[in-house]
C-alpha cells in the first residue's frame, strides 16, 4: 500500500508468516508476526496467513478434491446429508439455499460445527453433523479441523501479544476461545450466469473471531472491501453497486499458495471497541469454471463466552486520541449473538452461518 496526499491507495494484502510465532525460540521473530498482526488489523482486518511451515500444501488440495468428487456427486445422493434431515444448520445447503442480505448466493456447501454433548435437531445449531459416505472425507477434514483450531490459539495468544496484553490478561482471553465453536464450511462456487447481476456469496462481515479460508486457485471471486481513503489500483469484476454501503473501494483477494486468507470477526471489534476491523467481503464468480472449492474455517469463541471490550484496547484507545472508540460496544453472549444471526440465512427454514 502506498500512501500520497491523504489517498491510500490499496493494491496488495499484508502476508504475514506464523512461522516465527511457533518457533518458540524466536523471540524477536515472535514479537515481529505479532506486532505484523497487531498493523494489519487496525488497517485491513484482512491478510494472508503464510501456513507452509505449519501445514503440507498438498494437504488442502487433496480436500478440494474430495469436495469436488461431492458436490460431482448426482442432487439426490447430496441430498441424503441435506441440513434440512439435521437442525436446518448441520449438512449440505443446496445450490442459492443460502441467502445473504435478503438474496440467493449462487453457492452450494457442507457445514460442520463444533460437535454438542447431546445433540437435538430440534434445537437450533444443536444437531449433529452430516458427513459424506465418500472413502477418507471424513477422516481427512477432521485433521485439517485440529490443525485449524491449533492455529486459531496460536494466531490469537500472537494477537493478544499485539494488542499489547500482559500474560495474564491472555490467560483471561484464552479461557474464552479454549473450547471454539467452531464453524467449517466447505463451499462449492458453479460461476454465476454472465446476464444475471447476482453474488456468489453476498456481502458480509465474519461473526466471530478468525476465519482461516483456503481457496482453490481461481483468482477474482473473493473481494475484500475498503472504505474510504482506499482507492482501488484495479476495480475487479465489473461487481454491481451494493445498496447500502459507503463508499470504498473493493480489491481482490486471490490466493496466494501457501497461504490462508485470514480475516477478523466481529467478535474481535466488540474486544477492541472497534480497534480492530471485522471488514466487508464478497465472491463474485464470473469464469468459465467450477469454482470449487473454498474452506472457510471460522475459529470463534466458545458458546457461552462473554465477550467485552478488553482493557489493552482501551489502554490503547486512552493513549491515542485517534483512535478513539466510533461507537459503544456492550459485552455479548457469543452463542447468544450467533444464534441471532443465523435465523436470517437460509432461502428456506432457519439455521446457517456466514
Ligand atoms: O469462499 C470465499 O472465498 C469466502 C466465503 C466467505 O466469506 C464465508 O463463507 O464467510
Ligand atoms: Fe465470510
Amino acid at each position: 500500500m502506498a500512501e500520497t496526499t491523504g489517498i491510500k491507495v490499496a493494491s496488495n494484502l499484508p502476508i504475514i508468516s506464523i512461522a516465527p510465532w511457533l518457533n518458540g525460540a524466536d523471540a524477536p521473530g515472535r514479537l515481529s508476526t505479532a506486532a505484523a498482526l497487531h498493523a494489519a488489523c487496525l488497517e485491513f482486518g484482512f491478510f494472508y496467513l503464510d501456513i507452509s511451515s505449519f501445514v503440507d500444501p498438498e494437504e488442502p488440495e487433496e480436500l478440494a478434491k474430495l469436495a469436488r468428487e461431492f458436490f460431482s456427486l448426482p442432487q439426490e445422493e447430496k441430498d441424503k446429508i441435506w441440513l434440512g434431515h439435521q437442525d436446518h444448520a448441520r449438512g449440505y445447503a443446496r445450490l442459492k439455499e443460502n441467502v445473504t442480505n435478503g438474496k440467493a448466493d449462487n453457492h452450494e456447501a457442507i457445514d460442520l460445527y463444533r460437535p454438542v454433548e447431546q445433540p437435538d435437531k430440534t434445537k437450533p445449531l444443536w444437531g449433529e453433523n452430516q458427513w459424506p459416505t465418500l472413502p477418507q472425507f471424513r477422516e481427512k477434514y477432521e485433521v485439517w479441523i485440529h490443525k485449524m483450531k491449533v492455529l486459531g490459539m496460536a494466531v490469537m495468544e500472537a494477537m493478544s501479544v499485539g494488542l499489547g496484553m500482559r500474560p495474564d490478561e491472555w490467560d483471561q482471553l484464552r479461557t474464552q476461545v479454549d473450547d471454539s465453536f467452531w464453524v467449517m464450511r466447505i463451499i462449492g462456487y458453479p460461476p454465476l450466469p454472465n446476464d444475471e447481476d447476482g453474488f456468489s456469496c453476498g456481502a458480509h462481515k465474519d461473526y466471530g473471531c478468525l476465519t482461516f479460508l483456503w481457496a482453490d486457485p481461481t483468482r477474482n471471486a473473493l473481494q475484500v472491501f475498503l472504505p474510504e481513503p482506499f482507492v482501488a489500483v484495479e476495480n475487479p469484476g465489473h461487481a454491481p453497486v451494493e445498496e447500502g454501503i459507503e463508499r470504498g473501494a473493493w480489491i481482490s483477494a486471490d490466493p496466494i499458495s501457501g497461504c490462508v486468507v485470514c480475516n477478523i470477526g466481529e467478535m474481535w471489534e466488540i474486544w477492541t471497541q472497534g480497534l480492530y476491523k471485522s471488514t466487508l467481503h464478497r465472491v463474485i464468480h464470473r469464469g468459465s469454471n467450477y469454482r470449487f472449492v473454498s474452506i472457510p474455517f471460522f475459529f470463534e469463541p466458545n458458546f457461552n463466552a462473554v465477550v467485552a471490550p478488553l482493557p489493552a484496547a482501551k489502554r490503547l484507545q486512552q493513549d491515542d486520541s485517534q483512535k478513539k472508540p466510533a461507537g459503544t460496544y456492550s459485552p455479548t453472549v457469543y452463542g447468544d449473538f450467533l444464534l441471532k444471526k443465523v435465523g436470517g440465512n437460509f432461502a428456506q427454514g432457519k439455521g446457517k452461518y456466514d
